[in-house]
């Protein structure tokens, strides 16, 4: 389609995530910035899926509406469990990528599948995230819940579906079509039941109990269809392998992301089955694969530290930087969340090495930005363990934008450090999505960098961390 008309000369793009929704508008052409919305999104890790709708609206009308928009893409939170009945109305909250109840469930699943097998049918071994442990969890714990479910999406697909005008009757224009649900690749990879052979229904029916109806998995520039207004929406993705194709990540790329989540991704051919769970081999948003590594406990830690010490980011970031590489042998573990990299969901946070010498506000918000950076580089090592080649970190994500966390991720990291300039590179990525729906081209914008840093590793850090990791009780009581 010639970006001729006056909407096609402007996409959209979405990030549900976690904490917030987040809409980008960009000029279909140069994909140059013209609009931007924000909504917040409620705290925990069980919501209401109606909050995220909600969220969305509110974000397209800060955003100055989609009036003259041509194209929507939608990217959200991965693997969040939306159960839906035959009526096409979620049956009970979603539970989060985040929420740790279903560790046991995952357990059980490994035992009934093996990790081999599972690795080799999806890419991944089941961890309390992953939607397939949620559902057994649901069987599990709420029988008579599980038995209604009539389909199972995750957050994009059940907002793409709604965008589109389907929902339950009396809330939407064109009724419960379950038959309309859609998905991609990428966000079907997290499910923990689907893999290169499409879904794996034995393994869906193990953990739910019975086979619902399952959202259609398109290609990455298939369009789902048109809002009710006429605005073609695009496949959608999950948030990480958006925020891949935001980026352009190429050969050598790797990105982490400080988000709720901590997460380091390449975007990458080689097919990867991590018997040991460490790295899931996720699918990313162009036909590729997009092995991943997640923490549970990310831009939070820094959050919980700033509030502890009674200062903000800033603040806390000038403090950090008053001490030395090393916090002078403080380390916080930060589980403060459980932990899924490595796979402790029942672990707590510790502080270590504690002197009266060294507990001084500067170390203790030191070793907090320290201890969480650690854990995506014992991630960064597990990524490269499978074959990845980073040339380059990527470092995106809310907590990116402090220049302390940049400048002690060169301490830690051992490859140079590339910061985009701010922005919002998952709903970049679904912009760009949008575009390639629209036209059937990919679209290669420009990418603006904010500071470019040379690796300056500092051994300590990393050296008394993993030390800490290892002496740690990680058990809560
Ligand atoms: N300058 C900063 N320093 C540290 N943390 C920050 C800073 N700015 C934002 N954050 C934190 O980043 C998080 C939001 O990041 P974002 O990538 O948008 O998360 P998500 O996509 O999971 O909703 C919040 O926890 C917020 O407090
Ligand atoms: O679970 C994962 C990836 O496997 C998380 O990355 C979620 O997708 C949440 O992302 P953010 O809200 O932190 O961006």
């Amino acid at each position: 389609m010639p970006l001729a008309d006056h909407r096609a000369r402007l996409v959209a793009g979405v990030d549900s995530s976690t904490q917030a929704c987040k809409v980008v508008i960009r000029d279909a052409s140069t994909g140059a910035l013209v609009r931007s919305g924000r909504a917040a999104h409620p705290g925990g890790t069980e919501v209401d899926p109606a909050a995220w709708w909600g969220a969305m609206l509110s974000a397209f009308a800060d955003a100055g509406g989609l009036d003259d928009v041509a194209a929507i893409s939608i990217a959200a939170q991965q693997h969040g469990m939306i159960v839906l009945d035959a009526e096409g109305c979620v049956i009970r909250d979603a539970l989060l990528w985040n929420d740790t109840r279903s560790a046991q469930a995952a357990l059980d699943l490994i035992a009934e599948v093996g990790t081999d097998e599972y690795a080799r049918r999806t890419g991944v071994v089941p961890v309390a995230s992953f939607t397939a442990t949620k559902l057994r969890w649901l069987r599990d714990a709420e029988p008579d819940a599980a038995a209604r479910v009539a389909a199972v999406v995750l957050p994009h697909d059940w907002l793409t579906w709604r965008l589109r005008g389907f929902g339950p009757a009396g809330e939407s224009p064109l009724g419960p079509r379950l038959d309309e649900l859609t998905t991609d690749r990428s966000d079907a990879s997290g499910t923990a039941y689907w893999g290169p052979n499409g879904y794996d229904l034995d393994l869906v029916a193990r953990a739910l109990g019975h086979v619902p109806v399952l959202p259609r998995v398109l290609a990455p520039n298939a369009a789902a269809g048109r809002t009710p207004d006429g605005i073609l929406v695009g496949a959608g993705a999950g948030d990480n392998a958006a925020a891949a194709l935001g980026l352009d990540a190429s050969a050598g790329d790797v990105v982490v992301s400080i988000g709720t989540s901590g997460t380091v991704f390449a975007v990458t051919d080689a097919v990867i089955a991590d018997p040991s769970g460490t790295v899931a081999g996720f699918a990313d948003a162009t036909g590729r694969g997009l092995p991943l590594i997640a923490t549970l406990n990310a831009a939070p830690v820094l959050d919980v530290t700033a509030a502890l010490l009674g200062v903000d980011h800033a603040e806390l970031g000038r403090l950090a930087l008053e001490a030395v590489p090393g916090s002078s042998g403080a380390v916080l573990v930060p589980y403060f969340e459980g932990e899924r990299t490595p796979n402790l969901p029942d672990a707590t946070a510790s502080f270590s090495g504690l002197t009266f010498a060294n507990t001084t506000r500067a170390s203790v918000a030191r070793a907090a930005i320290e201890g969480l950076l650690c854990g995506l580089a014992d991630g960064l090592d597990a990524v490269r363990g499978q074959g990845v080649y980073a040339a380059r970190i990527l470092l995106i994500g809310g907590a990116a934008q402090n220049p302390a966390v940049q400048g002690i991720a060169a301490q830690v990291f051992d490859v140079p450090i590339v910061v985009p300039a701010r922005g919002e590179y998952v709903a970049d990525g679904a912009a760009r999505q949008a575009r390639w729906a629209l036209t059937g081209e990919r679209p290669s914008w420009p990418l603006d960098i904010d500071a470019e840093l040379a690796s300056d590793t500092r051994e300590v850090i990393r050296t008394q961390y993993a030390r800490a990791r290892l002496t740690s009780a990680h058990r809560p009581g």
